[in-house]
């Protein structure tokens, strides 16, 4: 019997406070489930059978697949009954021949079940990887195109165990758990008519024997796939604290934090033993019955069976092939509880599946797209812009109490740099991310020369308008590959002047492959002022006509910093530019400063004129030399400085 059972990797929950999920309606940014708590769905047929449009690419080696399973257990339970008619014939009338022949056909039967076992693997294996590596691309391109807003909300661990051990638990389900509930079950019922056939007596002891054993089998499968859930939460948390201590380990050795993790691992390693010895116990106590039960069949087989031989009411050969019967049941029955088990896991693994892919885009391509006028001028204007963040709910979000922006109101004139500034926490970045629409205002419009940014292509937007963000996120891939990424068909010369540009060419060329040099994970072999300006140069190689920056110099260093500066204003110059700024260097390259305070814009000017007239910006940008009325900042040269 086959036994081509992949070590089980359970599939976490679905969402039990999303009950609508399941069904196929398409959710809004959900938010994944709770750890640790189990399914609460509707109906798992219901989430099998979102599975259709997959499985239809599989049908008919599924089907195939299906009939060399069934011939092959076909074959398996004739050996039995041949077994049965050697004893019978040959070997109780000591015909040498005949028993020769009964040994090549049983031979012959043990070949023909194995041959086809085989075949059907072949069949199977590649429609259903690919149906799993289909499954996980669409997964992967929905997740690219969801909003960031969703991104907040998932923890990448949560998407990443969809990815991997749900999209197995399907392929699974798809290989071996959907043919062997339909093979195993015509396997019982045929070996109990063969049982029956040779004594009715027999087929009930089967019968006694087999339902208490698959009951059994079913339940502590239930029970170990939820430990083995919490197996899986647990090893996430761990993997996590690993994972987090190798990152953050200088700031854990400087705060002298080491053995407080070191502790909290401990004890994270102390439960996931638990939960492993629970699920060891449970396996002990499942094989303990997987064994007594047929064990007591076979035992009562004997007793009624050698009473028939005894009083001449049954053949030795009928008891032989009785017995042997019901130890090739005995797979069939001990696994219907497990292959119950697996369905009920892969109807949980689709719920799981669906429940990223029903989320919304909700930042999609409009259905009439607006051209841009050609050439780009630039003009970005914020008009009564307001946005507020889903999910902090409540009364106070309906009297727009929570709202980060209130009705920002600014234009920015085609060439210009225009600097942002205000508090921690009033919406820079927020007002930024609107821009290339990373998420759209829940209230107000922005055009981008005079075109509404949501009638635009996604594409064409953000060709026009790129956005390097404050912290500069770079991709393990050569330092090219990463420049790259901000336009894809970019010579080898414009990533060369792009590197200039953001002053980043010299320790480029000194790394030990130069343009070709893989940076690590998360960019680490790099210091903080080296990725800003390797990401600097991916956001200006691709030439756009608006540039948003998000800080760019807070990681360099004063020297860094004035040559980053005087490259940067080569660059801004031509190309309208938002600058979200927090220090008076950033504002020296702006042509005018606008203050966002309150979730509005309330003023915008010159850094003098703001000095001059604003309290709070003067409270956020003077500088000592500002206090004593002299400006430190210098006024670029050449600005044409207009006001609102
Ligand atoms: N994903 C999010 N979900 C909910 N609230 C958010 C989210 N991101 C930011 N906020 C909140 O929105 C407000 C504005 O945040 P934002 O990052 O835009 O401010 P900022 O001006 O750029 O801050 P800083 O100057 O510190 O970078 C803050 O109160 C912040 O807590």
């Amino acid at each position: 019997m086959d036994t081509d059972t992949d070590t089980a990797a359970p599939a976490n929950t679905a969402d039990p406070t999303r009950p609508d999920l399941p069904g196929g309606h398409p959710s809004e940014l959900s938010s994944p489930p709770p750890r640790g708590e189990t399914a609460a769905r509707r109906s798992a047929t219901r989430a099998l059978l979102r599975l259709s449009p997959y499985a239809g690419t599989v049908r008919t080696p599924l089907v195939t697949a299906t009939l060399l399973a069934l011939l092959a257990v076909l074959a398996g339970l004739a050996m039995p009954l041949a077994i049965g008619a050697a004893i019978d014939g040959p070997v109780a009338e000591r015909d040498l021949a005949g028993l020769g022949w009964m040994a090549g056909l049983v031979l012959l039967l043990g070949l023909v079940e194995s041959g086809l076992h085989l075949a059907r693997r072949r069949i199977m294996s590649g429609p259903t990887t690919a149906v799993e590596a289909r499954m996980r691309q669409d997964l992967f391109h929905h997740l690219q195109r969801l909003p960031v807003a969703f991104h907040d909300r998932w923890p990448s661990g949560q998407l990443l165990s969809r990815a991997v051990n749900d999209l197995s638990t399907i392929r699974r389900f798809f290989a071996f758990t959907s043919v062997f509930l339909v093979v195993n079950t015509i396997t019982i019922l045929v070996g109990l008519a063969i049982l029956f056939s040779i004594s009715p007596v027999l087929a009930l002891i089967m019968v006694v024997i087999g339902i208490p054993t698959a009951l059994i089998t079913l339940r502590v499968e239930f029970r170990y796939n939820s430990e083995s859930r919490l197996a899986q939460d647990q090893q996430g948390d761990l993997a996590t604290t690993f994972e987090e201590s190798v990152l953050g380990v200088r700031v854990l050795k400087s705060l002298g934090r080491g053995r407080h993790l070191a502790r909290h691992f401990a004890a994270q390693a102390r439960q996931l033993r638990g939960t492993e010895l629970r699920k060891i116990h449970l396996l002990g106590w499942v094989w303990m019955w997987i064994m007594v039960l047929p064990e007591i069949g076979v035992a009562a087989m004997i007793a009624y069976g050698g009473y028939g031989v005894a009083t001449g009411t049954m053949t030795v050969g009928s008891l032989v092939a009785a017995i042997t019967i019901l130890a090739y049941l005995r797979f069939p029955i001990d696994s219907m509880g497990w292959l119950f088990s697996e369905a009920n896991e892969t109807a949980t693994a689709s719920d799981r599946y669906w429940e990223v892919r029903d989320s919304l885009r909700e930042i999609e391509d409009p259905a009439e797209p607006a051209d841009l006028p050609r050439p780009v001028r630039g003009e970005l204007r914020f008009e009564d812009v307001r946005f507020r963040y889903s999910g902090s709910g409540g009364a106070e979000e309906r009297a727009g109490d929570d709202e980060v922006l209130r009705g920002v109101d600014l234009t920015l004139v085609p060439g210009e740099t225009m600097a942002l500034v205000g508090a921690t926490g009033c919406g820079k970045t927020t007002l930024t991310a609107l821009a290339s629409r990373l998420a759209d205002p829940t209230g107000g419009r922005i055009t981008l020369d005079g075109v509404d940014l949501r009638d635009l292509r996604l594409a064409d937007l953000r060709t026009a308008v790129t956005t390097a963000f404050e912290d500069p996120v770079l991709f393990s891939a050569s330092v090219r590959e990463n420049v790259r990424l901000g336009a894809p068909d970019a010579t080898e010369e414009e990533v060369v002047a792009a590197l200039r540009v953001a002053h980043a060419l010299d320790f480029v060329s000194a790394l030990p492959w130069g343009l070709d040099t893989r940076i690590g994970e998360q960019g680490l072999s790099l210091s903080g002022g080296q990725r800003q300006r390797l990401a600097l140069a991916r956001a200006v190689v691709a030439r756009p006509a608006v540039l948003v920056l998000d800080d760019p110099l807070s990681a360099l260093d004063v020297h860094t910093e004035a040559e980053v500066e005087a490259a940067l204003r080569r660059v801004l110059s031509g190309v309208t530019s938002l600058l979200v700024a927090h220090r008076p260097s950033t504002v020296r390259l702006a042509d005018r400063v606008a203050l966002l305070e309150g979730g509005r814009v309330t003023a915008v000017g010159t850094h003098h004129e703001l000095l001059a007239s604003e309290p709070g910006y003067r409270a956020l940008l003077a500088t000592p030399d500002d206090e004593d009325g002299r400006d430190g900042v210098a006024e670029p040269a050449g600005n044409e400085v207009s006001s609102r």
